[in-house]
């Protein structure tokens, strides 16, 4: 069987280590035949400029799945507001020094810089009733509701390109990866990827970072897979 389309993480996936893009990943993604969607927790402006430079179409999942587009000709949509997240934030601000990233352009999850104890605050939040939780993309720890997720926003995304969630392969490198590789046909993690989504992951590329989706791409291509 063949999949239609890929999904590919950013952050740590199709970048180098200091998160500049992989020239090389780049020059493979653009020579393939099939719609490449990104997916992250970065803002929906960074994911619709990253498929701009990259040549891609506009397909984005970000925000961890809270805001996707399917063209750059459409706005995009909202999943969720951040009522609940800002709550937690309040509550957690109590016992950290936090530091928003990016907070002009969230509309849906907060992000946070990476300088306090997350063990400790996750069990903190427990004692809260809100449906929110906590992940960490090794690039920011992100605050969101835990009904969305990159899962959630592909099965919608998919359905707004026709296709089932079944139909892409998912490349990634972290837990914020895990809910995508559940819904795809297929999950790639990269070399440099947490232990929890190579568990997860169908195949693990020898090569990290960029070097790895190039990999990836290739043993795809190999099997017959795309
Ligand atoms: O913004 C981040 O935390 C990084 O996100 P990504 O690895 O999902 O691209
Ligand atoms: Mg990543």
């Amino acid at each position: 069987m063949k999949f239609k389309a890929i999904v590919a993480d950013i952050d740590g996936t199709i970048t180098c280590e200091k998160r500049e893009l992989h020239l090389e990943a780049m020059k493979k993604i653009r020579s393939l035949k099939i719609p490449v969607v990104l997916a992250t927790g970065n803002t929906l402006c960074y994911a619709r400029t990253a498929s701009m430079l990259i040549g891609l179409d506009g397909a984005v999942i970000a925000e961890n799945g809270g805001a996707i587009a399917i063209r750059f000709d459409l706005q995009g949509t909202f999943e969720e507001s951040l009522e609940e997240c800002e709550k937690a934030y309040s509550f957690l601000s109590e016992y950290f020094k936090l530091t928003k990233l990016d907070p002009l352009y969230r509309k849906t999850e907060i992000a946070l810089k990476r300088d306090f104890d997350l063990k400790k605050a996750r069990n903190l939040l427990k004692s809260q009733n809100l449906d929110i939780e906590m992940v960490d993309t090794k690039y920011a720890i992100h605050l969101k509701s835990t009904k969305i997720n990159k899962g959630v926003g592909l099965q919608k995304l998919a359905g707004m390109m026709g296709l089932k969630s079944k139909d892409f392969v998912a490349i990634g490198d972290s837990e914020n990866d895990l809910e995508m590789f559940e819904v795809s046909g297929f999950g790639i993690a990269v070399g440099n990827g947490d232990e929890i989504i190579k568990e997860a992951a169908d195949y693990v590329t020898e090569d990290s970072f960029g070097g790895g989706t190039v990999e990836a791409l290739e043993f795809l291509e190999s099997k017959g897979l795309i």
